[in-house]
């Protein structure tokens, strides 16, 4: 007898081979079933279709690793919360997934297939309610967050620093996801460019990228006094227990963001004996908070703040891409490293950094897919918009 894990990848990969018809189908039939449901989710729905279908995807690939596995579903789980999921809307998943796979998959549909993956998806949902109903008891779902400061501080990049209705507990260099009322049920993840405060103040490090609903709206048409609604600080890329005594940071771009809140909390706290920290951007003109880092290195002299521009020929500075400068500039195999920014920088960053003897524990880094998918992340199933 076949066993229930091969019934449900052999059947899955059957119905992928569908591409967009799948998907399609399952909205529509969840949403002519349950009406009710189509609030959950964007206006827009191109991107949305994928995202359901990578997590399932992802879901699927661990389904013989529980220990991952389980651990990615209650995230996901805690993740929905702020889009009002209710336990209805999980059997209505469930249904009109089956009903999507049963097609799709055709004439090879058995009995079998519709009890392995009855019995699959019974778990999945089973995960994610725990973990969202265990969360509901210490945190909201979402918090509203005033807008009490906007400086546009490039023609395209805003500092946003937002007073959130509630205390907002994250570590320093985590990101939330933010939804403006302009957009609604339209969420983006920025990191969170200061450590904790005891005002509970937060800053976002915010680039209108070309199409970006949520970045266009709070860069170009967002003002002090306006609300918006935050999910909770989520993301790996923060500091370790023990860190070394020594550290490099390596940002690019607004990647800067998370970076400062990991300087500042190890100035705070670490006080390490040097704390390098590079940023990169293509023009000087670029340069968005060179005098904000400046102060943090007079405050903490071990701070060493090197800018370097990589598209701009006669810039006094350092000069070239990030991963090109760094590894000439000391040894760091000894280092604590942080890295953050462009997913390309931040991979051939890790990859130089690996090759010249950094371990592993000791490479901390932040990715994103492209700005223009991590603009429409709400859904049912939403696949992890960032990896740390
Ligand atoms: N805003 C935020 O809170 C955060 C943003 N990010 C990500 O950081 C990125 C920042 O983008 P921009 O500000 O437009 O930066 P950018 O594209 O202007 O690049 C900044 C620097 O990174 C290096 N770089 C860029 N592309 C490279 C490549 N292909 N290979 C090697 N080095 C490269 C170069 O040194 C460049 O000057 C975005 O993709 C964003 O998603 C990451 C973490 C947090």
């Amino acid at each position: 007898m076949t066993d229930n894990l091969t019934l449900i990848r052999e059947s899955f990969a059957l119905a992928q081979a569908h591409g967009d018809k799948l998907t399609g189908h399952f909205y529509a039939t969840l949403f002519l079933h349950n009406p009710q449901a189509r609030e959950l989710f964007p206006p827009a729905m191109d991107l949305q279709r994928d995202r359901l279908f990578r997590a399932l995807a992802g879901a699927v690939r661990m389904l013989d690793r529980p220990e991952e596995l389980i651990p990615f579903l209650q995230q996901l789980g805690r993740d929905h919360r702020k889009y009002g999921v209710q336990d209805a809307h999980y059997d209505a998943v469930g249904a009109a997934l089956l009903a999507t796979l049963a097609r799709y998959v055709g004439d090879a549909w058995t009995p079998a297939h519709e009890a392995a993956w009855s019995e699959a998806y019974g778990q999945i949902a089973t995960a994610m309610r725990g973990a969202a109903e265990a969360d509901a008891g210490s945190t909201p779902p979402s918090w509203l967050a005033e807008v009490v400061g906007h400086e546009l501080r490039t023609p395209d990049l805003a500092v946003l620093t937002l007073r959130p209705d509630a205390p907002f507990p994250y570590q320093a260099g985590q990101y939330t996801t933010v939804e403006t009322a302009r957009w609604p049920r339209v969420w983006r993840p920025y990191s969170i460019a200061n450590a904790p405060r005891r005002d509970g103040l937060l800053s976002l490090h915010v680039r209108a990228v070309p199409a970006g609903w949520v970045s266009n709206t709070l860069v170009h048409h967002t003002r002090v006094g306006d609300v918006v609604r935050l999910g909770p600080g989520r993301g790996t890329m923060t500091l370790p227990a023990r860190p070394a005594r020594r550290v490099v940071c390596v940002a690019g771009g607004s990647g800067l963001a998370p970076v400062k809140a990991l300087v500042e909390e190890m100035i705070a706290r670490n006080r390490p004996l040097t704390l390098h920290l590079f940023v990169g951007v293509r023009r000087e003109s670029d340069f968005y908070d060179l005098q904000s880092l400046r102060q943090l290195a007079t405050v903490f002299p071990r701070l060493l703040l090197v800018p370097v521009v990589s598209d701009e020929v006669g810039f006094a500075g350092v000069q070239g891409r990030l991963p090109e400068v760094v590894p000439g500039q000391g040894h760091w195999n000894e280092h604590e490293v942080f890295v953050a920014g462009p997913d390309d920088m931040v991979v051939s960053m890790i990859e130089r950094f690996q090759r010249d003897g950094v371990p592993a524990e000791r490479l901390h880094y932040d990715l994103s897919t492209t700005p223009q998918e991590l603009d429409i992340t709400s859904g049912l199933l939403e696949a992890g918009a960032r990896r740390g």
